[in-house]
């Protein structure tokens, strides 16, 4: 039996917790007098190995046309649709990182419009009642929220190309099916700047929890972006809607743009009409795709084959208690920890890079990889290790973190043997660079011995040996030491480093070449 699906409608200024904090219009210097209100409804591609109603495989960019279509997705009578627990699963995912509140109940309509990439001639999603609503995002640490409205499960659409010479159109229906999520924000972003942080925000918050690649060059994250202006202080004005972004830089500068335009018409005097726009790339200008009057009428209504769908709280609390650690919370834990701002995002940004599995599960990043070496040891020490020295040599060799084959143990007693002083900092990266090399899975204990680079007993003995030969090896620049000129001594001191394979300590190689060539002059 099908509810209402109009019964759970709620009008923002229903959102309690962040009613009072509505976001104050910001005066900005390049439009003096006036604010931009700004509002992004974001379609995400839901990261799973089935579509949102068959079980049909969603498909990657170069598959060949039309091999991943079921009868259902190609709207062939009689066949009915089937809901993806796993595309509700990473739905909720996305509403609990977006402290989004999980709607017991919510509902299925048909949007309704012609197309000839939509077969069915609708398109099912969760206008009415959507499965969650009422959240926020963090932008920045103590920057306001943004208010998030509603985030509702809907079907993706075929693609369809025209061949214009030809005046054919070819219609490929692998993406047609395929589980979307649209987040929809409040109007609480205030400047193209905000605009783009809320995107890249986004984007990393769902690749973090799993639920879509965020990918707005694949694809697999589309904005369409609400713009109104107003004179600073007064009522919004009349929004319109850009619609088909497709990067974050283009979508800041279509939202500039069509801020002037707006700004022009009021100053000119005429009014700002509620429209559907598109972005030139080229002209850096927006257009007018249609006006209010031509808008659709979609002829919204339940989905019949679709019961309400009834999400338990127990449920909710399950995956809630599953879920990874969101970027917020990664970065306060790892700032507690010592490290910079800087050192943080290093190693947020290497694994948020990391794969994650057709089926949504994480692969091991970069933070679980600090985290385990960092076990008993110096963070700073450990963070240094991997975001210079291992990250440097990887990309000096052309090899991502991914292909790293260096064990977070073998990590842990690599440092080690630098911090107990067994090995020189030197000695460390030169069996850093063998393990790249050779691909080893020795311990760098073991390789230390095997390739002679520890710091041995008799180190004084050979320093005072090593000194002597670079004395009497570099004749010139021992002399030009003597004669007071103080520089060269670090010819002397690279001589006795390479002669010792990294293993000696400069600082003491550096005193006794001093005291040597002092006493001897
Ligand atoms: N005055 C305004 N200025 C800028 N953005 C606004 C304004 N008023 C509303 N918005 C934004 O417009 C968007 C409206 O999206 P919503 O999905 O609710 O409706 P829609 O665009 O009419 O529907 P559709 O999904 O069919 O495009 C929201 O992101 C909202 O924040
Ligand atoms: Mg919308
Ligand atoms: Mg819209």
């Amino acid at each position: 039996m099908l509810g209402k699906p109009w019964s759970n409608i709620r009008p923002w200024s229903c959102c309690k917790r962040f009613a009072h904090q509505l976001r104050p219009q910001i005066p900005d210097a390049r439009w003096p007098g006036y604010a931009v209100v700004i509002g992004i409804e974001v379609h995400a591609q839901i990261k799973s190995r089935e579509k949102l109603f068959s079980n049909t495989w969603t498909s990657d960019l170069d598959e060949a046309p039309n091999t991943h279509v079921s009868p259902y997705d190609a709207a062939f009578p009689g066949t009915l649709p089937r809901l993806n627990p796993k595309c509700v699963e990473l739905g909720v995912r996305t509403a609990i990182a977006l402290n989004a509140q999980v709607n017991h109940r919510s509902a299925f309509d048909r949007k309704h419009y012609f197309y000839h990439d939509l077969p069915s001639g609708y398109q099912i999603t969760q206008h009415y009642a959507p499965f969650a609503s009422d959240g926020f995002l963090q932008l920045e640490k103590n920057a306001t929220a943004v208010r998030i409205k509603q985030i509702q499960l809907e079907q993706d659409t075929g693609k369809s190309m025209s061949d214009v010479r030809r005046r054919v159109s070819h219609v490929d229906l692998n993406r047609a099916g395929t589980g979307l999520m649209e987040i929809v924000s409040e109007p609480d972003l205030r400047s193209p700047e905000e605009a783009g942080n809320y995107v890249r925000t986004l984007q990393s918050l769902l690749r973090s929890v799993g639920s879509s690649d965020g990918n707005m060059e694949q694809g697999s994250l589309r904005c369409d972006v609400n713009v109104s202006v107003n004179k600073y202080n007064e009522p919004f004005g009349t929004r319109c809607e850009i619609k088909n972004l497709n990067s974050v830089k283009f979508m800041m500068v279509a939202i500039t743009s069509e801020a002037f335009r707006q700004i022009e018409l009021l100053e000119s005097g005429r009014p700002v009409l509620q429209e559907t726009r598109g972005f030139d790339e080229d002209k850096a200008e927006t257009y007018a795709l249609r006006s209010k009057e031509d808008a659709p009428d979609y002829r919204y209504m339940p989905d019949p084959n679709l019961p309400p769908l009834f999400l338990e709280k127990r449920y909710v609390s399950s995956i809630r208690a599953e879920m990874p650690e969101l970027p917020d919370a990664t970065r306060s834990r790892l700032q507690a920890l010592g490290l910079s701002h800087r050192d943080a995002d290093v190693l947020m940004t290497i694994d948020s890079g990391r794969e994650v599995g057709h089926d949504g599960q994480l692969g091991h990043g970069a933070i679980a990889y600090f985290d385990t070496v960092a076990q008993g040891r110096d963070p700073k020490v450990v963070v240094n290790w991997i975001t210079h020295e291992l990250l440097g040599q990887l990309s000096h060799r052309h090899e991502t973190f991914m292909e790293n084959p260096l064990s977070a143990t073998q990590m842990g007693d690599l440092i080690d043997l630098v911090q107990d002083k067994k090995i020189t900092g030197t000695a460390g990266k030169t069996i850093l660079r063998h393990v790249l090399e050779h691909k080893s899975t020795a311990m760098p204990s073991v390789l230390a011995k095997e390739l002679s680079l520890l710091s041995n007993d008799d180190g004084d003995a050979s320093l005072q040996k090593w000194c002597e030969e670079a004395i009497d090896t570099l004749t010139e620049e021992a002399q030009a030491v003597r004669d007071g000129n103080v520089n060269v001594i670090n010819k002397l001191v690279g001589f006795v480093m390479k002669r010792s394979r990294g293993t000696a300590n400069a600082k003491a190689a550096r005193a006794i070449l001093q005291s040597k060539l002092s006493s001897r002059s």
